[in-house]
């Protein structure tokens, strides 16, 4: 089933005689549309509104559609073409609400003053007293400096913003952390570093999110060392997290012993570079991989890694390929092995289309929107925070992909991030080995 990523609302007017729906059903089903949702807007004596919602897999299907139900006539016209992802991105996508009921003046004097400056003086006295009387410790920043949204590139941190409002969507959702989006303005690490430090107070974990390489490694690096709560680069080591699990269900399936496979990473960036360094400490014996830098090639060698010259020497000689270029469509038909495992991780769009590596011979394929950091992030958080951890340790990163893995079903590379059991077993298995470190 090929992907569709474009999905609108077509608000389509017809004449209100019986059939005319059926016609335009069979016209966006001519051309490939998919129907989804279809909302009777008007029923007038003569016209009849209606707003269909239709996923396409290109812009250019869309206008097909658009095409084929204008060209049907009768009076049968397309009104408007709105874009649903938008509409419901309007207002943001996150609130912060309080969690008492303010409705006397009592209510008032103990949510605020002068209730509220005891608490502050229990605070002062025993500043360990912030972990119960106040939301610190369940709240996580997500830290971006706009330099590496999805595979956008450097877009700034304000059109970052809507990734930033979903990993806080998805902290809610999946571990019930309150994730704050914190927007630097600058890309200096020393910067970046100083002002994280001075807000960290606030918060009882640092999610550092789409960080470009290479001054990410020195921001997390840093940060790591000078702070004492957990913080953690996503799109490193939650993205490293869920490939090894993917890599681990793919082995099991195919009998597969993964330190004796060949792993090939294509793009040593911020998610490259820790899913190599996330191997050879799993104790994969040949890791090998490619960029276009030589810097970022140097630093694999300096992790034990082997930095190979081409693309295609990379697909011919490596079992399991992974890529996080950002490039779509770097990975062609022709350059996969049989029964090769291909996860062509980069969003929004991946280096190869899963089905296009399958139908090429690939043995197992995935993309990055099933093989996500969504899988790893907020159970990690969660576990870290219930055990009160000051870091996220390599230990607890393995515990957290064996646990991912452990919930994936057969034939499948990773589980589903909606199956409420996956985070509740990433964070009990951080919890536990958090718990043995304190
Ligand atoms: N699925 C997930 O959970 C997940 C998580 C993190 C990142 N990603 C994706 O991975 C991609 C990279 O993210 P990042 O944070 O590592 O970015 P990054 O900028 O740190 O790294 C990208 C790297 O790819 C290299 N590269 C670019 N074009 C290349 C080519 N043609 N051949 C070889 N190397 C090439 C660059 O030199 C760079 O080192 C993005 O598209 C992002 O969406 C996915
Ligand atoms: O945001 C995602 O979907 C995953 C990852 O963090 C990315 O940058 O692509
Ligand atoms: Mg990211």
């Amino acid at each position: 089933m090929p992907e569709r990523n474009v999905i609108r609302s077509i608000m389509v007017e017809t004449p209100s005689k019986p059939g005319n729906l059926g016609r335009v059903a069979t016209a966006i089903g001519s051309v490939g549309g998919d129907i989804g949702d279809i909302v009777t807007v008007q029923i007038g004596p003569f016209t009849t509104m209606r707003d269909i919602t239709v996923h396409c897999e290109n812009e250019e299907q869309l206008h097909a559609v658009i095409d084929a139900i204008q060209c049907l006539g009768g009076g049968i016209r397309v009104r408007t073409v709105s874009d649903d992802v938008l509409r419901a991105h309007e207002g943001g996508k996150i609130h912060m609400k309080s969690k008492m009921d303010i409705r006397s003046l009592a209510d008032l004097r103990r949510v605020y003053t002068p209730g509220v400056a005891n608490v502050c003086r229990v605070i002062q006295e025993e500043p360990e007293k912030a972990r119960i009387y106040t939301s610190i410790g369940n709240t996580v920043a997500i830290v971006t400096d706009g330099t590496a949204i999805l595979g956008l590139g450097d877009i700034g941190p304000v059109a970052g913003m809507p990734v930033m409002e979903g990993k806080a969507a998805l902290f809610d959702r999946f571990a019930g952390i309150s994730g704050v989006p914190i927007l630097l303005n600058t890309k200096d690490p020393d910067e970046i570093v100083r002002t994280v430090k001075t807000i960290s107070p606030g918060f009882g974990g640092i999610l550092l999110e789409d960080i470009g390489s290479p001054h990410c490694f020195e921001v997390e690096n840093r940060l790591k060392e000078e702070l004492d709560i957990p913080v953690m680069h996503d799109d490193q080591h939650g993205t490293a997290v869920v490939t090894l699990a993917a890599v681990i269900s793919a082995c099991r399936c195919a009998g597969v012993d993964l330190k004796e496979a060949v792993v090939g990473q294509v793009g040593l960036g911020a998610a490259g570079l820790a899913i190599c360094r996330m191997f050879l400490a799993y104790g994969v014996q040949r890791v090998h991989g490619v960029d276009l830098n030589e810097d970022a090639k140097k630093r694999l060698a300096a992790y034990g890694g082997e930095p190979l010259d081409s693309l295609e020497e990379l697909m011919q000689t490596c079992d399991i390929v992974i890529s996080t270029t950002g490039v779509p469509g770097l990975i062609k038909p022709e350059m996969i092995q049989k029964g090769q495992v291909i996860l062509a991780l980069s969003n929004p769009k991946p280096e190869i289309e899963p089905e296009d590596a399958l139908k090429a011979g690939a043995g197992f394929a995935a993309d990055g929107r099933s093989v996500n950091n969504v899988l790893g992030f907020p159970g990690i958080f969660r576990g870290v925070l219930n055990a009160g951890a000051k870091r996220i340790t390599h230990e607890m990163l393995v515990v957290a992909a064996e646990a991912i893995a452990s919930c994936t079903r057969d034939g499948e590379l990773v589980p589903h991030p909606l199956n409420p059991k996956v985070h509740r077993e990433v964070a009990r298995a951080v919890e536990e080995v958090a718990g043995r470190g304190l």
